[in-house]
């Protein structure tokens, strides 16, 4: 397999007749963890949303496994291996944590990580103990960890995770951090957007800086911690 999961070249998306992104363009090697960081606002979840053929007018080079997908539908690129977990992080209420699971899965891929109920479950402890619990009866983390776990059912090559500290209380927030951690450990490959510089810094090894649409800087996360100009001048720190 190609050592470059995702490539895109000159992205641009638009909500109606806002132009949103402009010739965005970024890469996620195999096994590599990449924050896509930048303000409220700045277009990271537009660019992930692009990604996954989910907007209406986009247009620009999207390339996974080495083939084009800019063209393709979300469940077409789905069926490839890239998994979305959306800000929103939407769980099914009426449904068990195990029934949430079932929803995500897909068969085994040959050369991607292989997800089973139980071996989420040792990743996630508190989901665990809770395997029957109905998902409208979970706290917002646990939710969190459910969306997360769900889309890991669909043994992806390479998951995009909008935004996974946002609205969630600190230890969640750790956890959420152990889990990209051991994620990485496991060969998963991830594209993270994130604003909380302490939190990318904790899991990634590089970052793109976004602001209003634009691509402003790229290079690995220890570069971005060093550069206290960037970080001032795009990011909320
Ligand atoms: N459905 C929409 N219709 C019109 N404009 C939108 C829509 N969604 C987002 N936008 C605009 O697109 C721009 C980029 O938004 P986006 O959600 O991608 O930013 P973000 O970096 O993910 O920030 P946040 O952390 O707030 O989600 C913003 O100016 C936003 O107002």
């Amino acid at each position: 397999m190609t050592d470059v999961l995702l490539k895109v070249q000159n992205l641009n998306a638009f909500y109606g007749r806002a132009h949103i992104l402009f010739d965005v363009g970024l890469e996620v090697r195999r096994g590599e963890v990449v924050a896509l960081m930048g303000r409220n606002g700045a277009g990271k979840s537009t660019t992930m949303k692009a990604v996954m053929g989910l907007l209406d007018r986009s247009r620009g080079e999207v390339e996974f496994l080495g083939q084009s997908v800019a063209k393709s539908k979300p469940y077409q690129i789905a069926r490839l291996g890239m998994g979305f977990v959306p800000e929103d992080r939407r769980v099914f209420t009426e449904l068990s944590v195990l029934e949430n699971l079932e929803i995500g899965k897909q068969p085994a891929r040959s050369d991607a990580v292989e997800w089973t109920p139980e071996k989420l479950f040792k990743l996630f402890p508190n989901l665990g103990e809770m395997p029957n619990r109905p998902g409208g009866q979970m706290s917002g983390g646990e939710q969190q960890m459910l969306t997360v776990s769900r889309t890991l059912m669909g043994n992806p090559y390479l998951v995009l995770l909008d935004e996974p500290s946002e609205g969630v209380a600190p230890v969640i927030v750790e956890q959420m951090a152990n889990m990209i951690i051991a994620l990485k450990r496991e060969g998963m490959s991830i594209l993270l957007s994130e604003q909380n510089m302490h939190f990318a810094e904790l899991v990634s090894d590089r970052a793109y800086v976004l602001e209003n649409g634009h691509i402003r800087y790229q290079g690995t996360m220890a570069e971005l911690a060093a550069n206290d100009a960037v970080r001032r001048a795009y990011l909320s720190v």
